[in-house]
């Protein structure tokens, strides 16, 4: 039974870890699944407290930086090199601070793993549910994906290619997502650790 101290250890009942390339879908597939789960269910981005510790070191705009603007795109690749030497010293770091609120909800949903460690740390803690959301290449340019060296071939972007997910979810076009490849059959690998 989950614990509903802030200061115990807290167990969600289940954390669902969304990975995917740039622009595949990631946050949609997320706030789909996080709108049609039906209990306490919140989305956190590992790349928030990275942004905002980023934008603070270098009084950067934070509301630009998080959202899909070209800000972002330009800052992006020193913020990774600098997320990178965060994350070599301290695999956990990013992870801690993105679910300090955790405990006020029973399902998780980390709507940007990148990382081995990342899926690492979530495991050895949590029930969890791996979902790698994934379009064409063209699907992809359409949403506005460019391809930039040092960003999409660096481990950032690559380093789950080879990741065995439990679902992958085929979201390519602009159909509603409980029709898309995938999207059901993850549902219904949720719905036992939140209906016991
Ligand atoms: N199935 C879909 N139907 C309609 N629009 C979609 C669908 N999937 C994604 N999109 C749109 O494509 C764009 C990119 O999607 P999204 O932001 O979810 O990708 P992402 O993988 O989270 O991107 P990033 O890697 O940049 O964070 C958004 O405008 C989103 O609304």
């Amino acid at each position: 039974m989950a614990q509903l101290s802030g200061t115990a250890t807290y167990l969600p009942l289940v954390v669902i870890l969304v990975s995917g390339k740039r622009k595949c879908g990631k946050d949609f597939v997320s706030e789909t699944l996080c709108a049609n789960l039906g209990k306490t269910c919140a989305i956190f981005r590992l790349s928030a407290p990275l942004k905002k510790s980023y934008a603070t070191i270098h009084t950067l705009d934070l509301d630009q930086l998080m959202s899909a603007t070209e800000y972002k795109e330009i800052h992006r690749k020193n913020m990774i090199e600098w997320g990178e030497e965060v994350r070599n010293k301290d695999p956990g770091y990013f992870c801690r601070l993105a679910t300090e609120e955790g405990h006020l909800y029973t399902i998780w949903i980390i709507s940007d793993v990148r990382r081995h460690s990342d899926v690492s740390y979530f495991r050895q803690k949590y029930n969890c549910v791996t979902v790698k959301v994934a379009a064409t290449q063209s699907v992809r340019e359409e949403r506005g994906f460019k391809f930039v060296d040092g960003v999409d071939n660096a481990q950032s972007e690559c380093g789950l290619d080879n990741l065995e997910c439990d679902i992958t979810i085929q979201n390519d076009g602009t159909v509603p997502l409980p029709e898309v490849s995938g999207y059901k059959e993850l549902v219904a690998l949720v719905l036992p650790h939140i209906q016991s």
